[in-house]
C-alpha cells in the first residue's frame, strides 16, 4: 500500500502556499506542519500528498468491490459536495458533531487544538442556513485543523477561500444558523451512503471523500 509515495497531486494549493517558508513532517507520512514566517497569513497548515482515485486502486477497489468492506467507503457524489476552502487536499482523524441549522457546537469544538483532525458537521443536508463562515474557518486554522466538511452550507466562501484550510460543504447560503441548540458530537454519523464514525479516517481531494477505519497502510 503505497499510494501516499505514490501520490501525484500537488502539495500547496496557491492561498496555502503563499508566506510558508518552513515544513516539517510530522509522525504520519501524509501530513505536514507548516508554520507562516509572518503568522499573518496560514499561520498553520497541514498540507498532505495523497490522491483518492491512488488509495482506492492501492486498496484493489473496483465498481464490482464497491459495496463489499475494503475497510474504504466512499462518499456518495450525488451530494455534490463542493470545495471552498484554501486547502484542497485535506485528510484526518475524524471528530464528528450533529447539529440542525445551529452551530455553537461548532465554534465551540473549532476552539481546541485540531491536531490535524478532520471536523464533520451533520447539519442534515439543510439548505436554509450557514453552519460555518469565515470567522469559524480561521478559528480551526489557527488550532491546527486540517479540515471542516459540513453536511449543509456555509457562508463567507470568499474568504474561506483564502484560509489554508479545507472546507467542504453542500453550497453556500448568506443566511446565519441560530445559536440555541447545542447539538450532540462524538456520535456515528450517516449521510451519503456511508456511516461515519468518530476516530474514522477522511481523505478529500477533488476527486471524492473517503472514510477509512484508519490511516492508509
Ligand atoms: O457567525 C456564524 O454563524 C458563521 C459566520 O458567519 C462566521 O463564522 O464568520
Ligand atoms: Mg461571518
Amino acid at each position: 500500500m503505497n499510494a501516499l509515495k505514490h501520490g501525484t497531486r500537488s502539495f500547496f494549493s496557491p492561498s496555502c502556499f503563499k508566506g510558508m517558508q518552513l515544513a516539517t513532517q510530522l509522525s504520519s507520512r501524509s501530513s505536514f506542519y507548516t508554520r507562516a514566517p509572518s503568522q499573518q497569513f496560514a499561520p498553520r497548515a497541514f498540507l498532505s500528498s495523497f490522491a483518492t482515485a491512488d488509495i482506492c486502486d492501492s486498496y484493489g477497489l473496483d465498481v464490482s468491490k464497491i459495496s463489499s468492506d475494503h475497510g474504504v467507503k466512499v462518499i456518495d457524489p450525488s451530494l455534490n459536495f463542493k470545495n471552498f476552502g484554501g486547502q484542497s487536499e485535506f485528510c484526518g482523524s475524524i471528530v464528528t458533531i450533529k447539529a440542525y441549522e445551529s452551530n455553537p457546537l461548532v465554534r465551540a469544538t473549532l476552539q481546541e487544538d485540531g491536531n490535524g483532525r478532520v471536523l464533520v458537521v451533520d447539519a442534515g443536508g439543510s439548505t436554509r442556513c450557514a453552519m460555518l463562515g469565515g470567522n469559524l474557518a480561521e478559528i480551526g486554522e489557527k488550532n491546527g485543523w486540517a479540515g471542516i466538511v459540513v453536511y449543509g452550507c456555509i457562508r463567507d466562501s470568499k474568504e474561506i477561500s483564502n484560509i489554508c484550510i479545507g472546507v467542504k460543504a453542500l453550497n453556500t447560503h448568506p443566511v446565519k444558523s441560530h445559536k440555541d441548540e447545542k447539538g450532540v458530537r462524538d456520535v456515528p454519523l450517516h449521510f451519503g451512503g456511508v456511516t461515519i464514525r468518530p476516530g474514522d479516517y477522511m481523505y478529500s481531494d477533488s476527486d471524492g471523500i473517503l472514510i477509512m477505519p484508519g490511516p492508509v497502510k
